[in-house]
């Protein structure tokens, strides 16, 4: 009896509830006659990967804002949707990142113990990002350009893969100082046969695995994942464990070398090369110590792991893959180089009016415009869920009182592949941002960049972002010329192992 009285109770506040999301979501259109009352075909499209289509095709049927399931939006509007579901700071639903995080403690805890030396001041004054940039590009990456042109005459390579070479060695070395970075690039090669042993192989391949599909049942159904896992089934295959595993180990590795370059530092007066320095990860480290000294070492360890990894290496590699296509743009940024008497030849810094090269480069416009340009472009479906405050009703994009915890999302696409805000949407098109100008205005237009996110969660690597572009395309447009081979248009994931962006490279007449 007592048990009949309960399910009867449980039933009707489940009816209460899912009425008053009812009456409260009823003005927002919904994306499939079925989404009002439940998410089985947001959930379809999210397991077969066609979230992005689905949505896309019913923001342009039905408007700014979908309803894609009882209490899951999707908004594509920038000023009076997209603002302001990040910009106020929305939380990100728990179990969606949980698998992909090596942290524990609080978000505002963690942004902060490193947020500073993400600055733009501190990044354009960096002696360590300096030595680390020019390690890469004249030590590591025009050598191996080099000789791949002589040893294979055809100058054929993946801008994919050179990207993640290029990439991880220059992230690492920013975190973990160059002497105990990976060495990705010495490993560059365009023999399969050589592949075989090539690090980085076994880091993309490991990376796939960890983002595997299963992955969808903990951060879309989490209860469902934990109910069979109690009855003793994992939906997660083997690889995704390996996969995550061998991530966990591979940053572990280089944490604990910057751990003992660290000591030998302290303990015995070791002079280090300021690209040698454990910047961030000595500062990270510190900061655990103070802000969370009853964790275990073990734990204090795991607090300073990074997410670096994530969209700058498909960035890159398509701005490589993008020049490639436009050889008028290359010359372009050739020529603004010359124009401003900047020499990317070799590492010096200083041109003799004084000024540091680093800022040089960040006030040219074309270089500027051809990053935009790349970022607009991709990345573009990134998942950005939030959940609306749990203790008050908000507005978005026309609509009042959209209840607490409630789930939003947007995709980069709909602000930068929006037909209706940009001409010519899917062309890379670098004097578009030419013509734009940039001052004051942004905050009344749709047409805006918004690859990093915003608001209090986003990327804390955008400035950082633009100094490596920066610095890394100018250095590769002053000695060589890139080309684009026809390309194999299969319908790949875009930075997905199988994908590839054939280029040759020649050295610049
Ligand atoms: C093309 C380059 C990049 C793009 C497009 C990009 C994009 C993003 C986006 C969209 C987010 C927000 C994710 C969310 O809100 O759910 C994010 C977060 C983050 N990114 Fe990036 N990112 C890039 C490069 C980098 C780099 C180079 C670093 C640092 C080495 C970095 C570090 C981070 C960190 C630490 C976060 C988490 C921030 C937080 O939660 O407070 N990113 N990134």
């Amino acid at each position: 009896m007592t048990l009949l009285v309960l399910v009867l109770l449980a039933l009707l506040y489940y009816s209460y509830f899912s009425l008053r999301l009812l009456y409260s979501l009823r003005k927002v259109p919904a994306a499939h006659w079925s989404s009002r009352f439940s998410s089985a075909r947001i959930l379809w499209a999210r397991w077969t990967g066609t979230e992005l289509k689905f949505l896309i095709e019913a923001h342009s049927r039905l408007g700014p804002i979908v309803l894609v399931g009882p209490q899951d939006l999707s908004v594509s509007s920038y000023q009076d949707g997209i603002r302001k579901v990040y910009d106020t700071g929305f939380p990100k639903p728990a179990p969606f990142y949980s698998m992909f995080n090596y942290y524990r403690s609080e978000h505002g805890i963690r942004r902060r113990r490193t947020a500073a030396l993400y600055s733009k001041s501190a990044l354009m004054q960096s002696k360590h990002l300096r030595e680390v940039t020019d390690c890469i590009i004249y030590e590591r990456l025009f050598p191996r350009l080099e000789s791949l042109l002589v040893s294979c005459g055809t100058g054929r390579i993946d801008g994919l893969d050179l990207s993640y070479r290029i990439c991880a060695d220059y992230l690492s070395s920013f975190l973990f100082g160059s002497c105990n970075s990976t060495n990705f690039l010495s490993f560059l090669s365009n023999r399969k046969a050589e592949l075989n042993n090539d690090p980085l192989e076994l880091w993309r391949f490991h990376y796939e695995n960890m983002s595997c599909r299963e992955a969808f049942f903990v951060q879309e159904m989490p209860g469902l994942y934990k109910l069979f896992k109690a009855l003793g089934t994992n939906l997660l295959p083997r690889k995704y464990s390996d996969g995550t595993e061998y991530l966990e180990n591979w940053i572990s590795t280089m944490a604990d070398k910057a751990d003992h370059t660290i000591t030998l530092k302290h303990s015995k007066g070791l002079n280090l090369e300021a690209k040698d320095e454990p910047v961030v990860f000595e500062t990270a480290k510190e900061a655990v110590k103070k802000d969370s000294p009853h964790l275990s070492l073990e734990a204090q360890k795991m607090q300073v792991q990074s997410e670096m990894f994530d969209h700058v290496c498909l960035v890159f590699g398509y701005a490589l893959w993008y020049l490639a296509s436009h050889p008028d743009a290359q010359q372009k940024i050739h020529a603004e180089l010359e124009e401003h008497k900047i020499d990317m030849t070799s590492p010096i810094h200083q041109d003799p009016s004084g000024l540091d090269r680093s800022s040089r480069l960040d006030s040219l416009p074309y270089l500027r415009a051809v990053i935009d340009e790349c970022l607009r472009m991709r990345p573009t479906s990134t998942l950005l869920p939030r959940i609306t405050p749990p203790d008050r009703s908000i507005s978005v994009a026309g609509i009042d009182n959209i209840p607490p915890n409630t789930r939003i999302n947007s995709f980069q696409w709909f602000v930068h592949r929006d037909p209706t805000k940009w001409e010519n949407v899917n062309d890379w098109d670098p004097e578009r941002w030419l013509s734009m100008g940039r001052s004051g205005k942004k905050h009344d237009r749709e047409d805006v960049l918004w690859p990093f996110a915003s608001g209090p969660r986003m990327c804390l690597g955008n400035h950082l972002t633009y100094y490596f572009m920066q610095h890394v395309l100018a250095a590769i447009c002053s000695i060589f010329v890139l080309s684009a081979l026809p390309r194999d248009e299969r319908q790949c994931t875009p930075g997905s192992p199988e994908d590839e962006l054939p280029i040759t490279v020649v050295l610049r007449a």
